[in-house]
Order: C-alpha cells, then sequence, then structure tokens
C-alpha cells in the first residue's frame, strides 16, 4: 500500500557542517513530490534519511504516520531509482524485474504476472529475453523503474534517475515516469537539479537551497510567485533589480522607487517602507504598453537589442535603472517590429512585480 510520508524537523549534520537543516513537511499517499536544489544543498541527504540508510541527527520520519526512525532500511518497502543503481548483467530483462519478487518468495504464477504487468507498462515486453548489455541507456533505466516498481513499494524513491542520459531520451523519459507514476500511484520523492523536469514532472515542489526549504508548492505558483529572492533567481528568467519601498497604496501594494526615478508597483512581498529592496519581473510578463489599456505600470525605455526568435521576440530595454530590462514579447502576425534605438512605452502588470528584502551585499 502507498503512503503518505512525513518530515518532522529533521536535521543531519556532518561533523560541524549541517547537510539538512530543520526540515519539515507532508507528502501526501500518491503525491510526485520533488526535491528541488543545486549541487549540496542536502537533497540526497534528505533521501538516504527517507530510505533508511542515514539517520538523521534530530527529528523524526514517518510512513502513514508512524514514526520509522529505527525501521531498518530494507523492512521500509521503498522502491529506489538511483542514478548509478546498476541493474544485475548477468540476469535477463525479465529476470532483472522478478528478482524483487523471488527475494519475497512470491509464487511463480504471481512473479510470471506481476513481471509482464511491469514489462508492459514499460514496454519492454519484446525484450523481456535480453540482458542488459544489449539494451540502450534509456531501456537499461525502464528496466531499472520497473524492478523497483514491481514489488509496489509504499514510496518510490528517485535521485537524478535521467541525468545519465542524453537529452532526447531524457525527456522521453520524463513524461514516461510520470505517466507510469500517475497509472501505478505510488507515492514518490525525486531528487533532481533540473528545473524544467521538476516543473514538468511534479505535483509539488520543494526548492532547496543549503539545507533548507526556501519554498514549497505546486510548480506554477514555484514559477510566478517566488517566496524568496534565492527561487526568483533559481527557477526560470527574472529581471532583477535594485530599488527602495517608499510606500503602499490603498489597494495594497508596494511601491518602489528605481535607480533612474522610475517608480513602480508591486503586488504581494517584503512591502517595508524605507527600506532597500529588490523586485523581480519575469521578462514575459513584460508588455508593450498599448493605447486603451488600463496600465498598470507603465515604464518608458530605448530599445538596445532585439532579437527575433519566431514564435518570440527579445528585447533589452533601457529604462536608465542598473541593467536594462530583459522583455519576451510573443511574436505576433502583423506586429510592428521595435528597432534598436526606439522609444517604447512598456507595461507591467502589479502581479507580475515580486518585492523582496534586498540581501546585506557580501
Ligand atoms: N557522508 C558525508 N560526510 C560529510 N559530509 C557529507 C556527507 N554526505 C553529504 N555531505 C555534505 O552534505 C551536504 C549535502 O550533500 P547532498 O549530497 O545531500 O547534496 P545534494 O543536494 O544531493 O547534492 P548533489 O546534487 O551534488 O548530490 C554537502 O555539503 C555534502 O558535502
Amino acid at each position: 500500500m502507498t503512503t503518505s510520508v512525513t518530515i518532522d524537523s529533521v536535521t543531519k549534520r556532518f561533523g560541524d557542517s549541517t547537510a539538512v537543516d530543520n526540515v519539515s513537511f507532508d507528502i501526501a499517499q500518491g503525491e510526485f513530490f520533488t526535491l528541488l536544489g543545486s549541487s549540496g544543498c542536502g537533497k540526497t541527504t534528505l533521501l538516504r534519511m527517507v530510505a533508511g540508510f542515514l539517520r538523521q541527527t534530530s527529528g523524526h520520519i514517518c510512513f502513514g504516520g508512524k514514526i520509522i526512525d529505527d525501521v531498518p532500511p530494507h523492512q521500509r518497502n521503498t522502491g529506489m531509482v538511483f542514478q548509478n543503481y546498476a541493474i544485475f548483467p548477468h540476469l535477463t530483462v525479465f529476470d532483472n524485474i522478478a528478482y524483487g519478487l523471488r527475494a519475497r518468495r512470491r509464487s511463480k504464477a504471481e512473479i510470471d504476472r506481476e513481471v509482464k504487468h511491469m514489462l508492459e507498462l514499460v514496454q519492454l515486453g519484446h525484450l523481456a529475453h535480453r540482458r542488459p548489455r544489449e539494451l540502450s541507456g534509456g531501456q537499461q533505466q525502464r528496466v531499472v523503474l520497473a524492478r523497483a516498481m514491481v514489488i509496489k513499494p509504499d514510496v518510490l524513491l528517485m535521485d537524478e534517475p535521467l541525468s545519465n542520459l542524453d537529452t532526447e531520451m531524457r525527456i522521453h523519459l520524463r513524461s514516461e515516469i510520470r505517466s507510469l507514476q500517475r497509472q501505478v500511484g505510488i507515492t514518490t520523492i525525486y531528487v533532481t537539479h533540473d528545473q524544467e523536469e521538476a516543473l514538468l514532472m511534479s505535483d509539488r515542489i520543494a526548492v532547496m537551497s543549503r539545507g533548507r526549504v526556501e519554498q514549497l508548492d505546486v510548480p506554477h505558483k514555484i514559477y510566478a510567485e517566488p517566496q524568496t529572492l534565492f527561487v526568483a533567481r533559481f527557477i526560470g528568467e527574472n529581471n532583477l533589480l535594485s530599488g527602495t519601498v517608499i510606500g503602499r497604496e490603498a489597494d495594497g501594494s508596494s511601491v518602489i522607487e528605481l535607480p533612474g526615478g522610475h517608480r513602480i508597483r508591486g503586488a504581494g512581498g517584503f512591502d517595508e517602507a524605507g527600506s532597500p529592496c529588490q523586485i523581480s519581473i519575469r521578462p514575459q510578463d513584460i508588455d508593450l504598453a498599448h493605447s486603451g489599456d488600463a496600465p498598470q505600470n507603465t515604464i518608458g525605455g530605448t530599445v538596445t537589442d532585439i532579437q527575433f526568435l519566431g514564435g518570440t521576440v527579445k528585447l533589452l530595454v533601457e529604462i536608465g535603472a542598473e541593467q536594462p530590462l530583459q522583455v519576451s514579447l510573443q511574436g505576433r502576425r502583423g506586429m510592428e517590429m521595435p528597432t534598436p534605438g526606439s522609444r517604447l512605452k512598456l507595461d507591467i502588470p502589479l502581479k507580475a512585480v515580486r518585492t523582496f528584502k534586498a540581501e546585506a551585499s557580501a
């Protein structure tokens, strides 16, 4: 039976260094949950604690509400797919997948049925009698996946399972893993440093940095509403500008003054009047101001660069702030193409302006 997972105030120290720093969250039954962060942020350490290979320094891990801190790894009933989790070279695809069921002393008929079902799900039925060296990297990884899932684990743990594959196979397997996980409904914890992979595959994402969870949310919120400057920098492209919060309007929006004298209003985020702040704006949230619209933030600037990419048009617009604004417009038929040196007015919706407390400069 697949299960919920609770991480309750978990800390892991190695000597003086803290790899995981007081992390808490719940993963629902059947959820595809991703730990996303750059190298060294603690995601593998956290996953290894869930598997039981590492013991946390403090805090608890629960499966289905029950503390499992003292349960050894082989009794946790987790399925594991790691980057270098080799399959047995001397066994056929069928026997590799059957391995966990045989170790659990299931009947021959059950093994036959379950392995055939898995082979079908990962589309390897026609290769059941091949050995691993006769398979492509992607096919081998599907064997690993099938082997992990066939035992019907309570929780499936995956650590960068696609990072050794070429781009095409990676993109293909992303959606395959996700649809397989949906069909089978296993609670899954997936570790990756690849934001695109995380956004595409996950029900929810925990973005980690330096052992802590910076933000935990559904993919589109992580993308559209970063809660910290780290997340705004880490996920997707963003214009990051320094400014000062100068006040608040009646509608709750904050007013920020940028170098160069522009004032811009933002909805949500840090709004302590008089304080230095940083704002983030996604290039594709900026539009050309059209007459007739009710603009929310209008900023005039001069085009310094233009890149026509077919579906999108990328501009750099000098607005007198510390750096030019990157603007990404949808290329529409008949659209009037700006040229370098031309002046234009940009419109930025309130909601696209996220405000953060300025970081102390190092
Ligand atoms: N066995 C260990 N002994 C000492 N320090 C360790 C040990 N394992 C991990 N660390 C340290 O803990 C921190 C987190 O490591 P972890 O492997 O969890 O990061 P990660 O986010 O998974 O990175 P990567 O993507 O590179 O694997 C790092 O600073 C790492 O050097």
